[in-house]
């Protein structure tokens, strides 16, 4: 089955209709290990943009060596570990003259804690390149390194295991599964990881607090705002300690100041707890947020 028609949240692939009814299914995410965020302390999330504690000084979500201010973060992600190496990598679509170069000779780095914004027009080839980095699609030539490991050269079952250890993945349709709640959709990584119930129940409880749904456990996705529905996404991403979160146009069905608080949760995790976001998106005001913005244009990488 291509990955590229297959639903977001891979832990429910074959399991559960992950995607909800007239919204299209496009990508396959599996998550299924689970590690404690901050320790197993995540803080909660304020809805000001940043992880309570964190902007006032405290410690939050804050990592080892991850400092919480503004330009802390950025001298840090650019000083820090190198999480993404993306190595001039290429993949065209068809043969002949109906091939498509969706993605041409693009390299970058990516450090930890580091929020990176891909911006281009519709058909520059963003949802590309991050399914390339994300092993989520086969790139013709090039290299990708996440947290040191080789995603290109990765076998399926490497590939899986990335998925489910190293590498979140967001969606523009956020990928929830309408019969569970929010808890539930949050605890899916946890049980494929066979986490005690008692050790999943307190860890799906510190992730929605921490993504500001701590009142909203026992609610379907039907039940949610669309601004929910991706908290509760990015809450179930983060269930399995990724280093790397990759987001395609997560604000994309979003007005633009939820869309802005989406944008600012996930500058909150790649600050509070080191991880590296990568985030396809359109709007200017969202890519403001970011520490650094990758431009693609037809395939081609321009960093601003
Ligand atoms: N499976 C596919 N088969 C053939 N061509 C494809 C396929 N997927 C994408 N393309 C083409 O590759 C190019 C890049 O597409 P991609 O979806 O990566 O762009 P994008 O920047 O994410 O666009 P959008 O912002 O509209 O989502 C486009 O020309 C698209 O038509």
């Amino acid at each position: 089955m291509s990955t590229w028609d297959e639903a977001a949240t891979g832990a429910a692939v074959g399991r559960f209709p992950v995607t909800p009814p007239g919204q299209p299914a496009r990508h396959r995410v599996e998550n299924s290990h689970a590690y404690p965020v901050n320790g197993g302390r995540p803080a909660p999330y304020d809805n000001q943009g940043e992880v309570a504690g964190q902007a006032r000084g405290g410690t939050g979500m804050d990592g080892p060596g991850v400092t919480v201010t503004g330009q802390a973060a950025r001298a840090t992600a650019a000083l820090g570990d190198e999480v993404v190496r993306v190595e001039g990598l290429s993949r065209t679509y068809g043969r002949g003259e109906r091939a498509v170069h969706a993605v041409r000779d693009v390299s970058f780095r990516g450090g930890r804690g580091e929020l990176i914004a891909v911006r281009g027009r519709s058909g520059a080839g963003k949802t590309t390149l991050l399914n390339l980095i994300g092993g989520l699609d086969r790139p013709n030539g090039g290299r990708v390194t996440v947290a040191g490991r080789d995603v290109t050269a990765a076998s399926e079952s490497e590939l899986l295991a990335l998925r489910r250890g190293t590498i979140g993945f967001i969606f523009q349709t956020f990928g929830l599964v309408p019969i569970l709640s929010a808890a539930e959709n949050v605890g899916v990584p946890l049980r494929l990881a066979r986490v005690p119930a008692a050790q999943r129940e307190e860890r799906v409880a510190m992730l929605l607090e921490m993504v500001g749904l701590g009142g909203h456990a026992a609610q379907r996705p039907y039940e949610l705002s669309g601004g929910q529905q991706q908290r509760v996404a990015v809450a179930r991403a983060l269930a399995n300690e990724p280093s790397l979160l990759i987001a395609d146009e997560p604000t994309g069905q979003l007005d633009s100041e939820t869309g802005r608080s989406i944008m600012d949760l996930l500058r909150a995790v790649a600050r509070g707890r080191g991880t590296t976001v990568l985030v396809a998106t359109h709007d200017p005001a969202l890519i403001e947020l970011a520490d650094r913005t990758l431009t693609l244009r037809d395939g081609r990488l321009t960093e601003s």
